[in-house]
């Protein structure tokens, strides 16, 4: 039987202070008590799964035994949910990932068939080409990866070298990497454990280009799981995080595949070779789309993995004396502590606001799409975007905040903070860069910009530049609706300061697109500053929106954390509101004191915030924040299991150190 111990002291008042109902907050989270339910319903049969269990932590085992333990237990985790799945509701892509994180510890080397290769045959796929990959997928019996990036190229996809040439005579593409440069490179699962992929090429009929297209490829037999004649794979090797990932590299030696094997739902290839164009080329980019809102989600869930360690360590943890003759202190009494953790904790709920609105935009367009409506496709772009470079780059922040605020402990891998860390700021570079993913929205700022130049109606998200044209800058007041007007008018300015300057340098004889490039840094500032703009206003219209439908206690809290994110940013930002908006001295001064008030009021809140997140211990495998606040004796547990530690004199002694030793004193 396990052992039950008892919960930390400091832990236990904190839980105690706490004014509002955490199961409340949780179901709110999670999107409702039955989606609570059900995921702790499933980690709870993970829970007990033995062989789920590391005898020995991940970090001593070689790169190759990582690998191969996370293989095993990926399997039997997709056992415990088919299983799971055939009794009861098909779980939420959000409760898998989270479940996820209690089995491998860091990335699947499946992440990429849930996440990228099914999502990819349902949006690229016609009905039958689904009708034929689908259920093998979905039942795992192929598994699969996305494969789009090369060694020369991963941003400027239209430059991908890899070449799909259809030969109309056996009514087959013949794929090619001409060289070195063309060489697949990254997809997750890749290495060694996929034996599909999706294989995003280059169309050439007839000696035409036609553009890059997605490719339904076997790479592996599926019995002896060897690559194919014509195919050489491999792993690429350490990372600076994603250990189990298992990325890979792939090239193609005149390797052919069946005409059906280009998924055509937006473009076709017919036998005798004739192209047939789609609705619009980036449908093509679709799954794009689609992973870069979940990474929203993703990045409301890092940030409140790392706020949970660190608001729980903060709690336990005491260090120095606030007053002589006083005990030490709690370390999240220290008002720049608090500074540190509770803009983690807004940040996630931020984030998870802003991923509940995107999501449902995603979805509309889909819904659109397939009545061939692409009205609102360009504002979605725009907004995956430049909300997937903020939110990835801001959780990325954040969590080294949080490691930085666990102090030297927060160094150590068994906080779990860097193996966090590792994927935080991965996210901030796959599925499109960030400076890039800044400019592609930053292109349709400029365009909105000139539209509202000429008076025209602008999508929802843009509609503030045409308010910002026809009126005069509002009179400031410090409430959170006309601060987020301020944010407005900071986006609104930067993107008329970087139009201009493209004018400027289009008018003093430069090409367009040099004078892009010379006002890159002020178009990625706009980009920015529109992020938080919409940031700002939509988890703010979402907490009005759902204060209404909770209990007067929750309500006061969820008010608390939003007014401490816009405020934070207020100040963050000051300078550019000082330039963009009526704000003045003595507002930001008054902001100031406002934002350690809300510190204040947040503080008696701070653990049961972040327990409302419910990250069970097996998920967060942190020795800093347990739920029971055993931090010590955690770490020392930990420690002990370090092979160096199982023998009284390691072997190096005898070896190395003693015949030097024994020189030194010579
Ligand atoms: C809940 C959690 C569950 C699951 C987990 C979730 C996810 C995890 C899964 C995976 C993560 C792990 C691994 C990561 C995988 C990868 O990284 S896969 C590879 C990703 N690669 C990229 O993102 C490449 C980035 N580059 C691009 O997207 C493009 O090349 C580009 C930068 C957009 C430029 O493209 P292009 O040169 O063709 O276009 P432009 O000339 O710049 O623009 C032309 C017009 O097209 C419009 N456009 C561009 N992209 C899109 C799009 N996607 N949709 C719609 N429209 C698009 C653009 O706005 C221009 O329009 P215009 O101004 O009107 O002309
Ligand atoms: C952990 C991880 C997992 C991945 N998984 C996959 C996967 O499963 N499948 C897959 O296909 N790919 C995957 N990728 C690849 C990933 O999508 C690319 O690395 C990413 O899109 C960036 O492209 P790049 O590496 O070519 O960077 P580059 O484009 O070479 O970027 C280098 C620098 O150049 C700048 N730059 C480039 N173009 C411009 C521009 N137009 N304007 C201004 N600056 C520019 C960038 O801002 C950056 O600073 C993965 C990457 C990582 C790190």
């Amino acid at each position: 039987m396990a052992t039950v111990h008892k919960i930390n002291e400091d832990l236990v008042k904190e839980r105690q202070k706490c004014t509002f109902n955490v199961q409340e907050l949780t179901y709110l989270l999670d999107g409702g008590e039955e989606v609570t339910k059900e995921r702790r319903e499933f980690e709870n049969i993970l829970r007990n799964v033995k062989e789920l269990q590391d005898e020995v932590p991940e970090v001593y085992l070689s790169h190759k035994e990582r690998y191969e333990n996370a293989v095993r237990k990926t399997c039997i985790l997709q056992n415990v949910r088919n299983d799971f799945e055939k009794k009861r509701e098909v779980l939420s892509p959000r409760n898998i990932f989270r479940a996820g994180y209690a089995v491998i510890k860091d990335v699947s080397p499946f992440f990429l068939h849930n996440g990228m290769f099914v999502p990819t045959i349902i949006g690229q796929g016609t009905p039958e080409q689904q009708a034929e990959w689908l259920p093998k997928a979905k039942a795992m019996a192929i598994i699969g990866t996305y494969a789009q990036t090369e060694l020369g190229h991963g941003t400027f996809i239209r430059g991908l070298e890899t070449t799909a040439t259809y030969d109309a005579k056996t009514e087959e593409f013949i794929l090619n990497s001409p060289k070195v440069t063309s060489y697949k490179w990254w997809p997750g699962g890749l290495g060694t454990t996929v034996n599909h992929c999706i294989t995003v090429a280059q169309l050439y009929i007839n000696g035409k280009k036609y553009g890059i297209h997605p490719f339904i490829v076997q790479i592996r037999d599926l019995e002896t799981h060897k690559p194919l004649p014509g195919i050489k794979v491999g792993e690429i090797g350490p990372k600076m995080g994603f250990a189990t990932a298992n990325n890979g590299f792939l090239g193609f030696q005149n390797f052919r595949i069946p005409r059906k094997n280009m998924l055509m739902k937006n473009a076709q290839v017919l036998k005798d070779g004739t192209f047939v164009k789609g609705m619009n080329e980036k449908l093509t980019y679709g799954t794009m789309v689609m992973v870069r809102v979940n990474i929203v989600s993703d990045s409301a869930f890092h940030t409140a993995m790392a706020a949970t360690i660190a608001v729980r360590y903060a709690a336990v943890r005491h260090q120095s004396q606030l007053k002589a003759k006083e005990p030490e202190v709690q370390i999240i009494d220290y008002l720049t502590q608090q500074h540190k953790l509770f803009i983690a904790i807004a940040t996630s709920h931020a984030f998870s606001n802003t991923y509940t609105w995107l999501y449902q935009a995603y979805l509309k367009v889909v819904e659109d799409l397939g009545k061939q409506k692409q009205d609102h496709l360009p504002e979605l772009h725009a907004l995956s975007c430049c909300l997937k470079a903020t939110s990835s780059r801001d959780a990325g922040v954040i969590v080294e905040q949080c490691r930085l605020a666990c102090g030297g402990h927060g160094y150590m891998a068994s906080s779990n903070l860097p193996i966090i860390y590792g994927y935080t700021t991965a996210a901030i570079t796959y599925e499109g860069e960030h400076t890039v993913l800044l400019l592609q929205t930053a292109r349709y700022l400029m365009k909105a910009w000139m539209s509202a130049l000429e008076g025209k109606v602008l999508a929802p998200s843009v509609a503030y530049l045409v308010d910002w044209l026809k009126s005069d800058k509002q009179r400031w007041q410090n409430t959170p609706e006309v601060i987020v007007k301020g944010f407005q008018h900071v986006a609104a300015g930067k993107i008329k300061d970087a139009f201009d300057a493209i004018q400027k340098h289009v008018k003093a004889g430069k090409d367009y697109e040099d004078a892009w490039n010379l006002a890159s840094v002020q178009l990625i500032k706009a980009s920015e500053a529109h992020s938080r703009a919409i940031l700002c206003d939509g988890y703010l219209r979402e907490t009005v929106r759902t204060s209404s439908s909770v209990s007067p206690s929750l309500a006061k809290v969820l008010n608390h954390l939003v007014q401490l994110y816009i405020v934070y940013w207020t100040l963050e930002t000051a300078g550019d509101l000082l330039v963009y908006s009526n704000i003045g001295k003595d507002d930001i001064a008054v902001l100031k004191e406002k934002y350690e008030e809300l510190l204040a009021l947040i503080r008696p809140n701070a653990v049961g915030l972040v327990d409302a997140f419910d990250i069970s211990d097996e998920i967060l495998q942190s020795t800093l924040g347990s739920y029971d606040g055993r931090v010590y004796e955690r770490l020392m547990e930990e420690a002990m299991k370090s092979p160096l530690n199982k023998e009284p004199v390691n072997q190096s002694f005898h070896k190395y150190l003693k015949p030097f030793i024994k020189k030194a004193k010579l």
